[in-house]
């Protein structure tokens, strides 16, 4: 692991892959006792214009990476993005332009919390050019709100979507959680009925996991048992299905047109630069090298003056590349053409072929010799199928 030379297998990537922009915003009103994202309570004055500094300072360091690269989708994600001013976001996006081009039909997505301290400056937002705004409605149940230690109420969250359309933006994801304490199949039907009211194009739908370092983890809820959860996941699917949105990935949902480019640049092992404390990037090399990065995750100690925000980086070696890969692609429903293994890798796709073809037989591998993709049932047990590709070489 952590090889440091490429092996005589990888070839140069001749065409490099789209570059997309992480953007870290670490401060949230309070920390949700479920969540273990990079996010710490917001202090009373939000140092707003040091960080789009720190911000700005750390995209210059990185833009070597870039080699001169447009991108192609913005994500500014946290903690909670929409604490921050639109004048500062503006300084933030000018910066971001004067340093590194963009696709003139670039995807900007913002995330934002439903508490009407944010709504009101969702006009503003649009205006920036920010065309896609995330919403982290959760859920429409003001008692599972309350009990996630969530800051709006059900209401909120409804206002919320009709104030984004109202803004302007055509492009609206709703992220929903399901498998809540003590939640019924109904429960989660009817937070998903009331999402699909408000006619997003887009919604992400996860199943609440219980991580280590949070509150959940010390003090467990009483999760749904797991004959419930797979009821909430089938009924689930069907009611998305029935309304038009197309499954792409274990838990986005999305209209034609409708999918997340940003996040559709992960899936298909594509770069993308990362700013801000904790955020992480991957690039790859014109010779084939690929690499992995991270920044400073103190807010603090990302703001401290001279302090590089650079945290550690890691080229990936042969060994690590296929199931890095593949973590990635086989999240999409309907996987990725064959070719795009080499295309992003630079290995031979013959070093997949042995666990390729054991996948297969197990029934968890897509047969199609024209892609990579994951059978239905092998969606259902995706860690047992990477691991078959763990260490191929
Ligand atoms: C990092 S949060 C940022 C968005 C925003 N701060 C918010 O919470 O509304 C992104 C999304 O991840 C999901 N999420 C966070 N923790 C989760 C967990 N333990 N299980 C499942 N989904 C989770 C939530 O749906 C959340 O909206
Ligand atoms: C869980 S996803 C939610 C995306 C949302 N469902 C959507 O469709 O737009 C977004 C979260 O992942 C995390 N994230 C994404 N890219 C990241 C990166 N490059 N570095 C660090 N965190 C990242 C951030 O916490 C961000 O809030
Ligand atoms: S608001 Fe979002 S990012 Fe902040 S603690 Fe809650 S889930 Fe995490």
């Amino acid at each position: 692991m952590n090889q440091l030379l490429t092996s005589d297998s990888r070839r140069p990537l001749p065409d490099l892959p789209p570059l997309a922009l992480y953007v870290h915003i670490p401060w949230c009103i309070r920390k949700c006792p479920y969540c273990d994202f990079n996010s710490h309570k917001a202090p009373s004055s939000l140092p707003e214009q040091a960080y789009v500094d720190a911000l700005l300072l750390d995209l210059k360091q990185d833009l070597p990476l870039a080699a001169g690269r447009p991108l192609t989708s913005i994500f500014i994600g946290g903690g909670t993005p929409s604490l921050f001013s639109a004048e500062a976001l503006k300084c933030l996006l000018d910066g971001i332009q004067a340093r590194i081009g963009w696709q003139p039909d670039i995807e900007i997505t913002l995330e934002a919390n439903p508490g009407t301290f944010e709504q009101d400056k969702f006009s503003a937002y649009r205006e920036l050019g920010i065309n896609r705004l995330s919403i982290g409605v959760q859920s429409f149940n003001s008692q599972h709100l309350q009990q996630l230690g969530r800051v709006h109420d059900g209401d909120e969250a409804l206002r919320a979507a009709q104030i984004a359309r109202q803004a302007g933006f055509e492009r609206i994801n709703l992220d929903l959680m399901h498998g809540l304490p003590d939640q019924t199949p109904a429960q989660a039907m009817s937070d998903l009925q009331q999402a699909l009211e408000l006619d997003p194009g887009h919604v992400s739908w996860y199943q609440l996991t219980i991580e280590p370092n949070t509150v959940y983890w010390s003090k467990p809820p009483q999760l749904p048992e797991d004959d419930c959860l797979w009821d909430i996941q089938e009924q689930g699917q069907a009611l998305l299905a029935s309304h038009g949105y197309r499954q792409y990935e274990v838990s986005a949902y999305a209209r034609d047109g409708q999918q997340a480019r940003h996040n559709l640049n992960y899936w298909q092992f594509g770069d993308f630069l990362g700013i801000g404390a904790g955020a992480h990037g991957k690039v790859s090399h014109a010779d084939g090298r690929i690499e992995r990065y991270w920044k400073t995750r103190q807010p603090d100690d990302y703001l401290r003056d001279g302090k590089p925000k650079l945290a550690g980086r890691q080229l990936l070696g042969n060994d690590e590349l296929p199931f890095e890969f593949l973590m990635n692609a086989l999240r999409l429903t309907a996987g990725v053409p064959v070719g795009l293994f080499a295309e992003r890798t630079g290995l031979p796709l013959e070093v997949l072929q042995q666990a390729r073809l054991q996948a297969q037989q197990r029934g968890l591998l897509s047969a199609d010799p024209q892609r990579l993709a994951a059978t239905a049932h092998g969606q259902l047990f995706l860690n047992d199928l990477l691991q078959m590709f763990l260490g191929t070489d």
